[in-house]
């Protein structure tokens, strides 16, 4: 980063996967020739090599120390940094903070990135960091909505619409989200203390009153969290190396 400033990546990967509802952790599920969690490391160690990434890792995790083993050796340069999750992602992320207290400074870049985005891009990667490295708060990477929107309502075990929303200024948030060290610490923790739910780091900076920048970013960027997901994700990732290998080839 520039201005003397440091880049830390959180990533947060003490999830159970429940909603994946496979026998263990979605995370480890294999993707391509590797597992999910690796193929997430993967690129963002290869957009910031000097890096740290920051693992919170769920207290009974079984599979880390291979997965571990297997990335140093595809990746002998990455420096890794695990600590215990929490109950929810904003309290892994917020334990992954506190794992830097002694090495991070009050102004230096913090990216969030869920582990269950394996199709992240360099270049989204990159127009993150252009977008909010001059920004005083920070940012993240959102799409705008593109399908119209429904308000639902649960009436006798069906859902029936309870109104159509203006899609207009309608964003999905993405992750990563980067935000200053101290400001993105401070927020979650009071954001928590005050038993906010947090479902991204940008809802605690709001709550603390700031108003984080919206990168355009790539709506293939997705998060994996049901059973269609991961075979779409391997669509997704094999697509971008053919279009990638395809670039580089002109
Ligand atoms: N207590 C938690 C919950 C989630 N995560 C991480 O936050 C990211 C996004 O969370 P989600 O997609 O909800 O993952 P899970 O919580 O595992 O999914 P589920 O809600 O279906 O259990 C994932 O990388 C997950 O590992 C985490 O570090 N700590
Ligand atoms: C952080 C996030 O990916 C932004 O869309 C999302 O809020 C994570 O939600 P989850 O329920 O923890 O997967």
């Amino acid at each position: 980063m520039t201005n003397n400033t440091c880049l830390w990546c959180v990533l947060p990967a003490a999830g159970i996967g429940e909603r994946m509802g496979a026998d263990l952790p979605k995370q480890y599920l294999p993707l391509l020739d590797q597992t999910l969690l690796e193929v997430t490391l993967g690129r963002i160690h290869q957009a910031f090599p000097e890096a740290y990434l920051v693992l919170p890792l769920h207290q009974e995790d079984l599979w880390w120390p291979a997965v571990e083993l297997r990335f140093l050796k595809r990746y002998p340069q990455a420096k890794l940094i695990t600590c215990f999750g929490g109950k929810e992602r904003a309290d892994s992320v917020l334990n992954g903070l506190n794992a830097l207290t002694a090495l991070a400074h009050p102004h230096d870049w913090v990216l969030v990135h869920d582990v269950a985005r394996p199709c992240i891009t360099q270049l989204d990667l990159q127009q993150l960091v252009t977008g909010v490295k001059n920004h005083l708060v920070g940012g993240l990477l959102a799409a705008p909505v593109a399908d119209t929107m429904k308000r639902g309502m649960s009436v006798n075990n069906s859902h029936q619409v309870s109104a159509t929303l203006d899609r207009n200024h309608l964003w999905h948030a993405l992750t990563p989200q980067m935000f200053r060290y101290e400001k993105l610490h401070t927020a979650l923790t009071q954001g928590l203390e005050k038993g906010l739910k947090l479902t991204d780091e940008s809802s605690a900076l709001e709550a603390a009153g700031y108003q984080p920048l919206l990168i355009p970013g790539r709506r293939d960027n997705i998060k994996i969290t049901h059973p269609e997901d991961l075979a779409l994700a391997e669509l997704l990732l094999t697509h971008q190396q053919t279009t990638t290998q395809t670039t580089r080839e002109k």
